[in-house]
This record gives C-alpha cells, sequence and structure tokens, in this order.
C-alpha cells in the first residue's frame, strides 16, 4: 500500500490538472498556471529526490494513460530524463535554459576563488581560535591573474564563466567544445585590444584541438559540458594525472562527468591540487574520503541558486505546461528567454524551451 503524500491544492476546479513534484520558489508560475484554468498539485513533501529512473518508461506511459500531454524539467540540464520514453508515449519535455547563465557562472566563480585561495580552509582556522597573527606562509593560495582558465564545454554557462574569470581576473583562455565558441572569442578578442590601448597585457583565447590540451595548459579548469555518453567520467584518472599538480578544477555541471574516486585519490596524493564541487557522481552522496579532504570546497549542487534564476526557472517550467495544454508553438530560441520572465507582462504565446520538438498537434 502506498504511502499517502501531502499534496497543497491551488485552484481546485480548474480544467487543467498539472501536478509540481516539488514546490517551487516565487508564486507567478502558480498565478500563470491558476489563471488559465489549472488545477495545481503541489507534492509538498520533504524529500522527493527522483532520478532517471523515475522519470522514464513508467512516469510517461502512466501521464499518457492519464491523458497528461506534457512534463518539464526545471532545470536546463535533462540527463535524468529518459527522452525516447517521453516519445514513445507523446509527451512533450521542457526544460529551463537561459534564466541560470550567470547564476551557474558566478558560483563556478565562486568555487574557483575559494578553491584558489583556501577559503574554506582559513575559515574553519579562524573558527577554530587558531589564528595567531600574520604569519607569511598562512593559507598561502594561487593567484589568478595572467594565468590560464581552461573551460571544456563552452556553451551558454562555460562562456560566461570564461568572460568572468577573463574580464574579471584578465585570465587568459584556452577551451574546448566540439563548435567554435565565436561569440566568446569576439569578446576576448576585443576585450584584449581594450588592454593593449590602455597600455596593459592584453588576453588572449585559444580554442584547444584536444582536451588533454586544455588540462595541461590550465591553470583553472572549469567543467560545463552537458552529460552524456562522450562526458561520462570525462576527467578520469589519466587525465587527472596530465594536470598541473597545482591546478584547481571546477564542477557545477553534471557530477558524473568527473570519475570522483579517482579524484579522491588524486586529492590525497597532490594536496596542492584543488577543487571546487557543486555536483557529485552519486548525488546527495559524495564518494568516500572527499568529506575529508581539505583541498576541496564543496556545496550541495546550489549553483543556479538565486532567488530571480530559481523564481525564474519556476515560471519557465510552468509555461512549457501551460504552452502545450494550450496548444502553442515552441519559443524560437530557448537562449534568449527574457520575454517570458518580465513580471508584470503577459508571456509570449509559445512554450519557452521544448527539448524533444514535439508539435502539439501529436499531444
Ligand atoms: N550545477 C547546477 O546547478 C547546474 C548545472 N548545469 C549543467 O550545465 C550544463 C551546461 O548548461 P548550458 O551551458 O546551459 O548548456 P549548453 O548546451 O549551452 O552548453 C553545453 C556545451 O557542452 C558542449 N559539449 C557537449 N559534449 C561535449 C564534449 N564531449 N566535450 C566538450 N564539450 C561538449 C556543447 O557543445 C555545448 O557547447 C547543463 O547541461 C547542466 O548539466 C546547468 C545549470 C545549473
Ligand atoms: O539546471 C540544471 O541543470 C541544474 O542542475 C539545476 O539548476
Amino acid at each position: 500500500m502506498a504511502k499517502p503524500i501531502s499534496i497543497e491544492v491551488w485552484n481546485p476546479s480548474g480544467k487543467y490538472r498539472v501536478v509540481s513534484t516539488k514546490s517551487m520558489p516565487g508564486t507567478r508560475w502558480i498565478r500563470l498556471l491558476t489563471d488559465n484554468d489549472c488545477r495545481l498539485e503541489i507534492c509538498t513533501e520533504a524529500k522527493t529526490i527522483l532520478s532517471v529512473d523515475d522519470w522514464g518508461e513508467v512516469l510517461f506511459s502512466a501521464l499518457k494513460r492519464a491523458g497528461g500531454t506534457a512534463f518539464s524539467n526545471m532545470a536546463v540540464g535533462y540527463n535524468n530524463v529518459d527522452v525516447e520514453a517521453a516519445n514513445r508515449n507523446g509527451i512533450a519535455v521542457g526544460n529551463t535554459p537561459g534564466v541560470l547563465t550567470e547564476t551557474t557562472a558566478e558560483l563556478a566563480a565562486s568555487l574557483t576563488l575559494a578553491a584558489a585561495r583556501r577559503i574554506v580552509e582559513a575559515d574553519q582556522f579562524m573558527r577554530a581560535g587558531l589564528y595567531e597573527g600574520w604569519l607569511p606562509h598562512l593559507f598561502v593560495g594561487n593567484l589568478l591573474k595572467g594565468q590560464t582558465v581552461g573551460v571544456i564545454g563552452a556553451g551558454r554557462i562555460g562562456s560566461a564563466y570564461a568572460r568572468m574569470m577573463i574580464e574579471g581576473f584578465k585570465m587568459n583562455l584556452i577551451y574546448y567544445d566540439l563548435y567554435q565558441a565565436t561569440r566568446l572569442e569576439k569578446f576576448v578578442t576585443a576585450y584584449g585590444q581594450f588592454l593593449k590601448a590602455n597600455g596593459e597585457q592584453p588576453v588572449t583565447w585559444k580554442r584547444a584541438a584536444t582536451m588533454e590540451d586544455v588540462l595541461r595548459e590550465a591553470d583553472v579548469i572549469s567543467l560545463h559540458p552537458v552529460l552524456d555518453k562522450t562526458t561520462y567520467h570525462l576527467i578520469n584518472p589519466e587525465r587527472l594525472a596530465i594536470m598541473k599538480k597545482d591546478a584547481v578544477l571546477v564542477n557545477a555541471s553534471r557530477g558524473p562527468v568527473i570519475d570522483e574516486v579517482a579524484l579522491v585519490e588524486h586529492l590525497k596524493a597532490n594536496p596542492m591540487f584543488r577543487v571546487g564541487l557543486d555536483v557529485f557522481e552519486d548525488e546527495p552522496y559524495m564518494k568516500p574520503g572527499l568529506a575529508d579532504m581539505k583541498n576541496a570546497v564543496v556545496v550541495p549542487h546550489i549553483a543556479s541558486a538565486s532567488k530571480w534564476t530559481r523564481e525564474g526557472m519556476a515560471t519557465l517550467a510552468a509555461l512549457n505546461v501551460l504552452g502545450k495544454i494550450k496548444g502553442y508553438p515552441v519559443w524560437g530560441n530557448p537562449n534568449q528567454v527574457e520575454p517570458f520572465l518580465k513580471e508584470s507582462a503577459t508571456p509570449p504565446p509559445a512554450c519557452p524551451s521544448i527539448v524533444n520538438g514535439m508539435p502539439s498537434s501529436k499531444l
């Protein structure tokens, strides 16, 4: 007998039934649904962490049997969703790109600084009452200015992160991606020309031919690819071994991009090597030993956790579902979702981002 779960119901008499597996930040997403004749059921269970096993054939076939038409991930990454199963059952799959780009990049930049300058170790040292005055060797870390920042996956977030580290700390860029990041290259070139015209050392960029080139040359490496079979355990023992012994590795993409068992061994063997991690291979758990590593900064998958971003993600997720209910077309540019986020404006009659591009007529 399944245990009853607690549900919060909005607009009980609404014609269309929308179920949210978690409560989401803000209230605009709720209003957008209830104002459009939706009955909204929000699962208020404290812990409903769901995995790809949950978002697959069982769920989508049940959704189809119930007359369901759409599912929306409150996330831009949708590796947790079996899209093929959704296709088989005629279910559109939405995600929430664009609204979380800078927020996520800022957290990756925060992890970079925290790791490079040993902020967490120093904080714990102070709180433990161990500080006895300034010392030349106390918590010496890495300077970023003029060093090389490496980005694996120079998409929306990777490019935003690269620009923060280049424009903010005058680092030089080397990146690896399957596609050329032309817009990023143009920004870095222009910024370099500005610096040179003002008598400063220009910043540079390089598109690496291989991932190994990035790992070999960079002082800081930040991972921003999607998670798929080509990026699973992308950082493995062999690739850890070619990185600089005092490099900083940051991951705010997906945990399985790094072989975390191998990472723990590398951190043990290389105390000058540091990591900043927002995501983990077996969330919510860390691999054995990682929690003990002083050269690791770890936070619980909070990279997109700014108020504006999380409320915006909730709005986009709701509008994906509402758009399918209304038979709206899919928005033409998922990278430009600002029109959906204006609090006082009526959103465009479209689904912000549907990953399996299913025309409404098929639903
Ligand atoms: N920690 C968190 O809370 C968050 C994590 N993410 C993760 O970040 C990922 C990236 O998000 P966006 O930048 O918006 O996506 P995006 O699609 O704009 O960028 C991903 C980039 O990865 C590249 N890529 C794919 N396979 C690759 C490979 N084998 N080697 C190198 N590059 C490869 C793609 O060409 C693309 O440029 C998401 O898929 C998600 O998993 C995103 C938001 C928040
Ligand atoms: O958007 C994503 O992919 C996340 O991981 C949650 O912000």
